[in-house]
């Protein structure tokens, strides 16, 4: 890829960009970062890569989940922790009910940019740019906190490091434990209808782990159910940043983009001769694509192409978008010609972003049976075209938000403005998390028997 640079971007045309007025200030600031350590290692990124394959070969399944928008100020170990364990849960879940192993992405330690539709929020006659998540400026409709400022970057670099670094721990020093399984429940959640059914899946974890114990098998004390591997990934959105942390990787030479383990480019940033595909072109980290409903079966291949040309299965996440009132009508041809054309890709479905609405009262939110409906009609597609549903992406926290409708703890709209925290677009919490699991784990199950099966 003699053409690429980390900076080759700077000669493409560039989408969902803030206009710094101190560019001194941003240049300065790209300086500093570039001198600061990397935050994840290359390694870990082709074991990411490595596992995204078996994905790709329909032997695991990608859960990929976290905040829509990290949060400077809303930033503490209560709440990584809760989203650790809200992750943990589903996938043990999935990997208990729904019989396969799964690859756990979280959407943390660096998600803090944020594409936006409008360029100007309007209040009151008032018109200010619009939040564009906190590495680029403020949430509070101020003009002090909305212009943005190129220190942000530092700061979520810091904010980043911190929330990785708990998140290892977390991973590797007890936390995820399999022995710990029933202590992964947050408490808002312990009266919910799937708290018992959680109880059961954790009571059927313990019984095959003490009789292993009394069998005298010293597997249980190894890494396999002491610990688990989480990794990390964001929307690489803002390239300044990108590129400052992108380093050739001293044992193969190669470029990796170390701000995490995956990054992937957002719906409206995809354009084949646009900065976004230019930068990801030439990055070696396992990568993400948003697909919306309005690409074209010809285009999807071009962009295929151009992020994954030696056609390496796992390199590749298209994560479909689409909204469950369109799926059925646009997926199926997009499916069937990459099939077809025999490019090796992850197939993740985020329910999320095709489902937005306004609820009555103002609150953007999304229902439960329509994020549901997208997944179902998800797996039908790839079943119907005999491909793999690979994976899913959720907008979630550990925290007890009212932000999503409806579930089995029923939210409804005049329920939104309890807790409405998000700085950005709605999340689902722990109870409708723990639901979707359980909804959709025979389905995986099926899913993923049929496909090896054929
Ligand atoms: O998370 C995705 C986008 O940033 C978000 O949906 C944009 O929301 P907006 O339409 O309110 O700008
Ligand atoms: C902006 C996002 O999604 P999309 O690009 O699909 O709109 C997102 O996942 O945060």
């Amino acid at each position: 890829m003699s053409d690429w640079t980390p900076s080759s971007w700077r000669t493409r045309t560039i989408l969902q960009q803030p206009t710094y007025p101190d560019l001194a200030k941003l240049a300065n600031v790209e300086a500093e970062l570039k001198k600061f350590p990397p935050l994840v290692f290359a390694a870990e990124a082709r074991s990411l890569h490595q596992q995204l394959a078996k994905v790709s070969a329909g032997e695991a399944f990608l859960l990929q989940g976290g905040d829509c928008a990290e949060s400077f100020n809303d930033f503490n170990a209560p709440k990584i922790r809760d989203t650790f364990k809200t992750l943990l849960q589903m996938a043990i879940v999935l990997t208990f009910s729904g019989n396969c192993p799964i690859v756990k992405v979280a959407r943390m330690a660096g998600q803090y940019a944020k594409p936006r539709s409008e360029d100007l929020e309007t209040r009151d006659g008032v018109s200010l740019p619009t939040y564009r998540g906190d590495i680029i400026n403020g949430f509070n409709f101020t003009e002090d906190e909305r212009v943005p400022d190129p220190a942000n970057l530092i700061t979520a670099y810091h904010h980043s490091s911190s929330t990785l670094n708990l998140l290892r721990a977390f991973a590797q020093g007890g936390l995820a434990d399999l022995h710990e399984v029933n202590r992964w429940n947050l408490d808002f959640v312990a009266n919910s209808p799937v708290s018992e059914k959680y109880h059961e899946v954790a009571h059927k974890i313990q019984e095959a782990l003490s009789f292993m114990e009394v069998c005298g098998l010293t597997a249980l004390n190894t890494p396999t159910i002491r610990e688990t591997e989480l990794f990390t990934s964001h929307e690489a959105l803002l390239l300044n940043y990108e590129e400052a942390l992108t380093r050739k990787d001293t044992l193969t030479g190669l470029w990796y983009d170390c701000s995490a383990h995956m990054v992937w480019i957002g719906e409206r940033t995809r354009h084949l001769d646009h900065a976004h595909v230019e930068f990801f072109r030439g990055i070696n980290n396992p990568i993400g694509v948003k697909v919306g409903p309005t690409i074209k079966p010809d285009e999807l291949i071009k962009l295929i192409d151009a992020l994954n040309p030696l056609n390496t299965p796992g390199r590749l996440t298209l994560i479909t978008r689409m909204g469950a009132d369109k799926i059925g009508s646009v997926l199926p041809e997009l499916v069937a010609k990459v099939k077809q054309e025999g490019r090796h890709v992850v197939w993740s479905s985020d329910p999320m972003h095709g489902n937005t609405i306004k609820a009555a009262n103002g609150y953007k939110t999304r229902n439960f049976d329509s994020i549901l409906s997208e997944i179902e009609q998800f797996f039908a597609v790839h079943r119907a075209e005999s491909s793999y549903a690979g994976g899913i992406h959720l907008e979630m926290t550990g925290l007890n938000v009212t932000e999503c409708t409806g579930g089995a703890h029923i939210i409804s709209e005049s329920d939104l403005a309890q807790r409405y925290q998000t700085q950005c677009d709605p999340r689902l919490n722990q109870n409708q998390v723990l639901e979707m699991a359980f909804r959709i784990c025979d389905t995986l199950k099926t899913a993923r028997a049929d496909y090896l099966a054929q």
